[in-house]
């Protein structure tokens, strides 16, 4: 029988899709000020940060950096999408939204965790069954197809599948 997913998944995929979760806000928050969705110079900085964090933990960087450049790919995935919707409406969704400057130091604090979680979960990475694991616990977390697609591609390198 094929192995189990080991413990360590879970809660990695629980942190990625709370990452993501915060792209809906943020597009809010773009639809608002009319700012770009792409922000190179704090992309930079989000990456920079990921660099050295792993270098604290037992993580390679350049693993880091591609976790979280895979995550911020995923987040302008909804952004782009939501926008879209909203521009072809002509409105966005009246809720309250907190400032940019309000989110952005949450992405920061759940930063660590989520690398630490990957850390755990990388022994696991290149076990044959990896990409079984993923698509059934993806499964259970998929809301709706925009969240769904970004969803794939913030998990799309998790499993090695060869080297
Ligand atoms: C989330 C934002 O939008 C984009 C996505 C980012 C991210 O996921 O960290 C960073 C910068 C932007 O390109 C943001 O501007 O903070």
């Amino acid at each position: 029988a094929a192995s189990p997913a080991p413990d360590a998944l879970q809660p990695l995929l629980a942190t990625i899709n709370e990452r993501l979760s915060f792209a809906d806000q943020v597009a809010l928050t773009k639809w608002d000020s009319g700012k770009p969705i792409q922000d190179t110079a704090r992309e930079a900085q989000v990456i920079a940060n990921a660099r050295k964090q792993a270098a604290q933990q037992k993580l390679d960087p350049e693993q880091a950096a591609d976790l979280i450049a895979a995550q911020i790919e995923a987040n302008k995935l909804v952004q782009y999408g939501l926008l879209a919707i909203w521009q072809a409406a002509h409105k966005a969704p009246d809720v309250p939204r907190p400032d940019l400057n309000q989110i952005r130091p949450k992405l920061d604090a759940l930063q660590a965790r989520l690398l630490q979680q990957y850390a755990d979960f990388t022994p696991y990475r290149v076990d044959p069954e990896c990409p079984n694991w993923l698509a059934e616990q993806r499964a259970s977390l998929i809301k709706d197809a925009l969240h769904g697609q970004a969803l794939i591609r913030a998990t799309g390198e998790l499993c090695v599948t060869d080297q």
